[in-house]
């Protein structure tokens, strides 16, 4: 089955002339969760907001289950529903009748019947008379969800679900959105927890200054994230990593005096007794040693920091 969304070489440059996206290049296989990590103003907002028609994009294309987002706007956008970051809603109306008006926004019949499960989907059947100022603000947030639901859309966006939550209502959350794909809509969600990407994600996309600069696998992503590092403080420095060590995962650090080892915790075998043994053999002797796992979130900050 073709992908439902299909991304090639867009980008953005705003009026002010800034590059918020370049040639971007991604699919989205129906029924995925993927998540866009990025730090603040890489561009995922923009990213989204060009998907759903809000902004222009100023080259490339995107197709929506093949409708071009930009000649075939209505089409693209009908399969569509938007979480928006902001809790924008009509505070005096009852949940009812704003998710029944959303609906309506997309030309689509009235249909109670959707509108109920909608509701009930979310836990908010019991709230469907109440006027959203006297929501909680977990609630809130769940209206915002029903809204971009009440028309149907095969795609979801949700841009910074959880920001600013408690952790109870973030792992509601979470389960809430499983439970979404599990009625076939594709999501595709912002965020800047790691934990968040961690824990919902079949795919990761890392998105800095504009560049989508990997898209990965959650699970392969775990598998690198298994890796160890294993760091020797030496008694002597050294100024480059001795020829006979070359077949080793080593680096220098801290002019010389450290080096540093990494291996894979998920491997057969950490390599680390046939380091030791070569080392000996080098005559190379070290004061103490320490290991370290590194984090997602380590992994993540090291791949958009390198960036020039
Ligand atoms: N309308 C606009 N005009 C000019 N520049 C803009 C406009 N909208 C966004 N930008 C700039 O484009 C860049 C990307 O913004 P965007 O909102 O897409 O980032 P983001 O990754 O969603 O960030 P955040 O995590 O903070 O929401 C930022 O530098 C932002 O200042």
């Amino acid at each position: 089955m073709p992908p439902i969304i299909s991304i090639s070489k867009l980008s953005k440059t705003y009026a002010t002339g800034h590059h918020a996206l370049k040639a971007i290049d991604l699919t989205i296989d129906r029924g995925e969760i993927f998540a866009l990590l990025g730090p603040n103003g890489a561009g995922k907002t923009t990213l989204i907001s060009i998907l759903c028609g809000i902004v222009t994009p100023s080259e490339g294309e995107a197709l929506v289950d093949g409708h071009d987002i930009v000649r075939d706007y209505r089409a693209a956008r009908s399969l569509i529903g938007l979480v928006p970051q902001e809790l924008t809603t009509d505070h005096f109306e009852s949940v009812w009748s704003t998710v029944t008006f959303s609906r309506g926004l997309f030309g689509k019949p009235k249909n109670p019947a959707v509108v109920e499960k909608v509701l009930r989907d979310l836990s908010l059947w019991d709230k469907k008379d109440a006027t959203i100022r006297t929501l909680s603000g977990g609630m809130k947030r769940r209206v915002l969800i029903a809204k971009a639901l009440a028309h149907e859309p095969r795609v979801l966006f949700l841009d910074e679900p959880t920001a600013g939550v408690d952790v109870e209502l973030r792992r509601d959350m979470w389960a809430l959105v499983r439970g979404l794909r599990e009625t076939g809509v594709t999501i595709i969600l912002t965020t800047h927890y790691i934990e968040e990407a961690e824990e919902m994600a079949d795919r990761i996309g890392v998105i800095s200054k504009g560049e989508l600069i990997l898209t990965e696998n959650k699970t392969d992503l775990m598998t690198k994230l298994g890796r160890k590092q294993l760091t020797l403080n030496l008694q002597e420095p050294l100024t480059a990593v001795p020829p006979q060590l070359a077949g080793h995962d080593l680096a220098l650090a801290k002019d010389g005096s450290e080096l540093v080892y990494t291996y894979d915790t998920q491997g057969d075998r950490t390599g680390i007794t046939g380091l030791l043994t070569d080392l000996a053999a080098a005559g190379i002797h070290f004061r103490d040693l320490q290991t370290k796992q590194s984090s997602l979130e380590e992994i993540f900050v090291g791949l958009v920091s390198d960036r020039p």
